[in-house]
């Protein structure tokens, strides 16, 4: 059995869990984990100078949960896979992380479990504009983006080009299909190359 973790990171409204979403649907005996889902609770994020809430950081995150759930995925990912109700195919012979989120390649100990880096990025004025038509919990108050989540996404990002090298970039203004296409197949590659050394070995 062969494991492999991809990373889908990226910025805010840059296409990730569109992207990792199809990926996961498309790719068998795969699994999806969305930093997202790792929020922690309003009442403990605490706020800058100027009132704005600061989410566009790792302290933002339960970090320790999302990787104790990554731990459980490769300690055993065929009964992470029962427990999510996701059904294996007949060929199990590679299982298939996808990690999908905006600070994942900021975090050093998720950043080393990565086989396959991919980082999504739109222009400032088309992110600011999906960005507005989004409803978070809680919502962006006024000049949250200007204030707070694009300084961030700069900081942020010098952070990550300072710590990881092998980022594939794509253009996230790409169309949705040709996007998927041109990432899912780079995978579905990695994966065919690792069942043929599967192959190889029970020769
Ligand atoms: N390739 C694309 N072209 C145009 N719009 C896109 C594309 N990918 C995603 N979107 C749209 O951008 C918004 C944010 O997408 P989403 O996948 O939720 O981003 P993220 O997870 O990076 O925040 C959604 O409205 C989505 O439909
Ligand atoms: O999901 C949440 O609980 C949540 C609460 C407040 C803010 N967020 C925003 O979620 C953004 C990251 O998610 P995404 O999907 O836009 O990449 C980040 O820019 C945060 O400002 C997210």
């Amino acid at each position: 059995m062969k494991t492999i973790i991809v990373g889908i990171g990226g910025m805010t409204n840059g296409g990730k869990s569109t992207l990792a979403v199809r990926m996961h649907q498309h790719i068998p005996n795969s699994c999806l984990i969305s930093q997202d889902e790792y929020f922690k609770e309003d009442s403990v994020v605490p706020v800058d100078s100027n009132g704005f809430k600061q989410y566009d950081v790792l302290d933002a995150l339960h970090m320790d949960q999302m990787m104790d759930h990554i731990e459980t995925w490769r300690r055993d990912p065929l009964s992470f896979m029962t427990q999510k109700s996701l059904t294996p195919s007949e060929s199990l012979s590679v299982f298939v992380l996808i990690v999908e989120g905006f600070l994942i390649f900021n975090h050093r100990p998720l950043n080393a479990l990565f086989d396959k880096k991919y980082f999504l990025e739109i222009p400032y004025d088309i992110c600011k504009k999906r960005r507005s038509s989004r409803v978070y919990i809680p919502p962006d108050p006024p000049g949250y983006f200007d204030g707070h989540v694009w300084p961030m996404y700069l900081k942020n990002r010098k952070q990550m080009e300072a710590i990881v090298s092998d980022i594939v970039f794509v253009d996230g203004l790409r169309e949705k299909d040709q996007l998927f296409d041109s990432v899912c197949n780079d995978v579905m590659e990695i994966i065919e190359e690792l069942k043929d050394c599967i192959t190889d070995q029970h020769q």
